[in-house]
């Protein structure tokens, strides 16, 4: 069955941008051409030119505030639509980049993804939404500032001047700001950490509080504090920026009233337009300064999950053409050669070597592989399925070279039950299932009681935990691979279903044309292997023959 590929959420369009930009620059316009409109009526009115109720100028002021009502309320419908497509597009792209990520580069950044998806793509909606007051504000701001031109040409470049001091302060302050929100945000991912651990380990918590009240103590709270201080001291700074710029203007206004105005010889409609102005100046300047640090934050959101799509650089079946997956009939063998791969620590220190392992497996083999704890085992199974990559070392399948190309083609071999799996209740990618075998397995399984197939998948996964790996068995059958890969699967089993495990249901896959590697404790049931090898400190050593000597001995 062929991959679905990823259908891009279809409600964002570069052109919607366009579109709102315009409208935010007729609805700010249609703002400015009303606040021009009514100082022109103070400035009649000043003058003694406007006396009685004239019906021309209902004529002028309806159209504007209807022009007004209609493009802020289209401009206003546009953002929230372009706002909602822009978090759910983000969101989406993200957990598909997620879906087809690199397995150990998403291993180590599972808070950043967490974090970018509730935190980063809140904080972009947002600003997308404050993008309305924002930008008719700005278009106000200009053009109140070009109309003043025209009414004063001294006057406006005093104002001009007052403004420029506004913006350099303002932005020798801003890289402070943007350090806190920096800080802040960086915190943001160890909350997220920390509250994962809450969440997953909440048995253990339920059964010995002390343990929820140590991380919460130890843990969220410095964090709180720390975040708490950051964020205080960036909104604080952004928030006395924002007063200094209004005590500029208020000064600026002072100066007009009290000197300018009588110094200079400027006619009274005059000063009282251009203060009227600068009033409403003030206020646009006033919703740009409130609106600065959020739009900040959404700057650096957004960057934070431009950097994290970069990291979670698609893995290779994405960027190749899908291929047909393998099939029972199709399988031969896989062979790997001098394969080794290295745990780092932080310091990038080996902490652990496997390989250099050299491997065959054919169609049909049932290969155990047993060994201690730590000793390697699940390690060179993921580098097996390709989710780890090797440092060195080759893998070939039927014949050919493992290669990023055909790299998906070789990920269809395997149906694996991990140790620590997870159970889908639903066949996702494998809809069209057959019910019959379902059906039969469910009963070889002897889970019939307790579950029967739906449309999509199982009526329930609500079992024990050894029901529930049987379950996860059949799941992955039912995709008809033909190599399955089972890590410890019998250990959760009874002694009596073990034994059906390893004399029926073993023999029953192999009957079927697949090839089990299974990793095993079980040493009543080695011989129930083809070929069995030992992992110690990351060799594997093929023990087929000791095994069958001894045998024979006893
Ligand atoms: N993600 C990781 N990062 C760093 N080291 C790791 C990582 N996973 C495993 N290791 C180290 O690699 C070694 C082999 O681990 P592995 O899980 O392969 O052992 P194993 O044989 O499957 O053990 P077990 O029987 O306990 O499951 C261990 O010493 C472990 O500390």
């Amino acid at each position: 069955m062929k991959a679905p590929h990823f259908v891009p959420f279809r409600f964002v369009a570069g052109w919607q941008l366009v579109r709102i930009i315009l409208k935010g620059v007729l609805s700010g316009l249609a703002g400015f051409l009303f606040l021009v409109m009514v100082n022109r009526m103070i400035a009649l009115l000043l003058a003694g030119q406007y006396k009685q109720f004239d019906v021309t100028q209902v004529l002028i002021f309806a159209p504007l505030i209807l022009v007004f009502i209609l493009a802020r309320k289209s401009f206003a419908t546009d953002v929230v639509r372009f706002s909602q497509g822009v978090f759910w597009k983000i969101r989406n792209e993200i957990l598909y980049i997620l879906i087809r990520s690199d397995y150990a580069q998403l291993q180590s950044r599972k808070e950043q993804v967490q974090a970018a998806l509730v935190y980063d793509v809140n904080v972009l909606t947002q600003a997308s939404l404050n993008i309305i007051q924002f930008a008719i504000s700005l278009v106000m701001l200009l053009a109140c500032m070009g109309y003043m031109a025209i009414r004063s040409l001294p006057l406006s470049g005093i104002t001009l001047g007052v403004a420029a001091l506004g913006v350099a302060g303002y932005l020798l302050s801003t890289k402070q700001h943007n350090g806190h929100l920096r800080r802040a945000r960086d915190l943001e991912n160890d909350f997220i950490k920390y509250f994962g651990a809450i969440m997953g380990g909440f048995k253990e918590i339920q059964m010995d509080p002390a343990k929820g009240d140590d991380i919460y103590n130890s843990r969220i709270l410095p964090v709180a504090e720390a975040a708490y201080d950051s964020n205080t001291r960036a909104y604080t700074g952004l928030l006395h920026n924002q007063m200094s710029g209004q005590v500029l203007f208020y000064l600026l206004i002072s100066f007009i009233l009290i000197y300018y105005s009588v110094a200079s010889g400027i006619s009274v409609s005059v000063t009282v337009g251009f203060l009227f102005i600068l009033l409403y100046l003030l206020s646009s300047i006033e919703t740009i300064m409130v609106l600065l640090p959020s739009l900040l934050q959404a700057r650096m959101s957004a960057r934070r999950i431009a950097e994290l799509k970069q990291q979670l650089v698609m893995s290779d079946n994405k960027v190749f053409p899908e291929q047909q997956p393998a099939t029972t009939d199709t399988f031969s063998n896989i062979r790997i050669t001098a394969l080794t791969y290295c745990y780092h620590n932080k310091q990038l220190e080996t902490t652990f070597r496997s390989g250099p392992i050299n491997f065959q497996v054919t169609k049909g083999d049932v290969i155990f592989i047993y060994g201690g704890n730590g000793s390697g085992k699940t390690t060179f199974i993921l580098l097996l399925l390709h989710l780890l990559k090797a440092d060195t070392g080759t893998i070939t399948f039927n014949g050919q070279l493992l290669k990023t190309e055909n790299a998906s083609q070789y990920k269809s071999l395997f149906a694996i039950v991990f140790n620590d799996f997870y159970l889908f209740d639903e066949f996702y990618g494998h809809r069209n299932m057959d019910r019959e075998k379902a059906m039969h397995l469910i009963t070889l399984f002897e889970i019939q009681e307790k579950v029967t197939i739906t449309a999509n998948g199982f009526s329930s996964i609500d079992l024990s935990t050894g029901q529930r790996k049987r379950l996860a068995l059949i799941a992955v059958l039912l995709e008809d691979r033909p190599v399955v890969i089972l890590d410890e699967w019998a250990a959760d089993q009874d002694p009596g279903f073990r034994k059906k495990f390893y004399r029926e249901i073993i023999p029953y896959l192999k009957g079927e044309g697949i090839t089990v590697i299974a990793i095993t404790h079980d040493d009543a049931y080695y011989h129930c292997a083809d070929k069995l090898f030992k992992m110690e400190y990351g060799q594997l050593t093929d023990e087929t023959m000791i095994f069958q000597e001894k045998r024979m001995v006893v």
